[in-house]
């Protein structure tokens, strides 16, 4: 359903993610319509753009942000873009649900909290969508509620079947493992204080000269300890699981019921989805459309944002951060981050 008072979105980056962005606010949700359409290569913006009645192509990607027939904009371009695009949002005070990572350093991410609290409006969200899925949800009530008692340990397996060519070993941890990141934060509600990146043997069959797997560890301010497989080449499938361990029980997400063994989606049990946009299309549907929802009230509020915003992008970056240069040595590396209180609306 569309009309004269939705919000219009640009959607830059017209790729995997974007395109599905796309589909989502013209087919799924509700109060947006996407008015322009950019990306780096032309045709495929002009490919998504004939989907959509309405839409127009606009080849510069700081001219499509500043376009009068755009109140919002999603960006879906690479992670190294996000900075100087989401600095042309400030500029131009429009809200922007911006895919994960918020940029891929901490310094980069720390100047762009800073620049948004001068602003004094809250116009970042950042694509943390696992915040949004039921089975996270689920998973966060049972620990609120005091059924597991205090949480001690979390495991966590996040298997991809595969990455792009231009993925490299960091990647798996800034764009991966980020994810893990992101719901310790959210689960434990507490900051990570160091992390340990540990190398096993690589998977021979990827067919890359990646280090995957990997094994992150993160410890949390009050000590808890948190693990994640990572493994983003098994060949397989899509497969994202989380198991908090506490003092008075333990609850497991993303394993199918009576699934025992798994090697490619269909063949045991339940289901394996094929890869994130399947297992997470409710929770990106709820994602976009709460934050639509926030834009569109957000005039009176000065916050555009239902859900993870610029800081937890930066939380998020300063960790992966410490992840990468572990990565490097093996050492366990310690959190480098700004005490929130020291920026003022942040
Ligand atoms: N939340 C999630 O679960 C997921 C998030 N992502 C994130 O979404 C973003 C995009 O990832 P994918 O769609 O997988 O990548 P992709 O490579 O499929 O698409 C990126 C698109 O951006 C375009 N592009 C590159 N530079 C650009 C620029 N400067 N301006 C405009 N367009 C540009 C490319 O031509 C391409 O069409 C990344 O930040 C990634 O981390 C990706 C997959 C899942
Ligand atoms: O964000 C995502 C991808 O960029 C990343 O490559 C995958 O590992 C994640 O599972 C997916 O959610």
């Amino acid at each position: 359903m569309s009309d004269n008072t939705d919000l219009r979105i640009a959607v830059l980056g017209v790729g995997m993610m974007g395109a599905d962005h796309v589909a989502r606010i013209t087919d799924r949700i509700s109060g947006a319509r996407v008015t322009v359409i950019n990306d780096y290569l032309t045709e495929k913006a002009e490919q998504v753009a004939a989907t959509v009645p309405g839409a127009r192509v606009v080849a510069d990607p700081l001219e499509a942000i500043a376009a009068d027939d755009v109140d919002a904009v999603v960006l879906a371009t690479p992670g190294p873009t996000h900075e100087k695009q989401l600095l042309a949002c400030l500029e131009a005070g429009k809200p922007v649900m911006c895919e994960k990572p918020l940029t891929t350093d901490a310094a980069t991410s720390l100047e762009i909290v800073k620049r948004e609290a001068e602003l004094g409006r809250k116009l970042i969200q950042v694509g943390f969508m696992r915040r949004f899925d039921a089975e996270y949800e689920q998973l966060k009530a049972a620990i609120v509620g005091g059924e597991l008692g205090q949480p001690l340990v979390m495991h966590c397996a996040h298997r991809n079947p595969a990455v792009p060519p231009y993925f490299d070993s960091a990647m798996i941890v800034k764009d991966s493992i980020v994810h893990e990141v992101d719901v310790t934060r959210f689960l434990f509600a507490e900051e990570i204080i160091s992390v340990q990146v540990i190398r096993p043997t690589a998977n021979s069959l990827s067919g890359t000269d990646l280090q995957d797997p990997q094994i992150a560890i993160f410890t949390t301010e009050t000590g808890r300890h948190v693990d994640v497989e990572a493994f983003v080449t098994t060949g397989l499938a899509y497969e994202v699981r989380t198991e908090v361990v506490g003092e008075l029980g333990s609850a497991m997400i993303g394993l199918d019921v009576g699934l025992v063994r798994k090697t490619r989606p269909g063949v045991w049990g339940g289901t394996i989805t094929p890869d994130f946009r399947v297992r997470f299309g409710a929770a990106y549907d709820a994602e976009i459309q709460r934050w639509v929802h926030a834009v569109r009230s957000g005039a009176e509020t000065g916050n555009y944002v239902d859900g993870p915003g610029a800081w937890d992008g930066y939380a998020a970056a300063a960790v992966c951060e410490a992840g990468v240069r572990s990565l490097e040595t093996g050492e366990r590396v310690t959190v480098d981050m700004v005490d929130r209180a020291s920026i003022p609306g942040a």
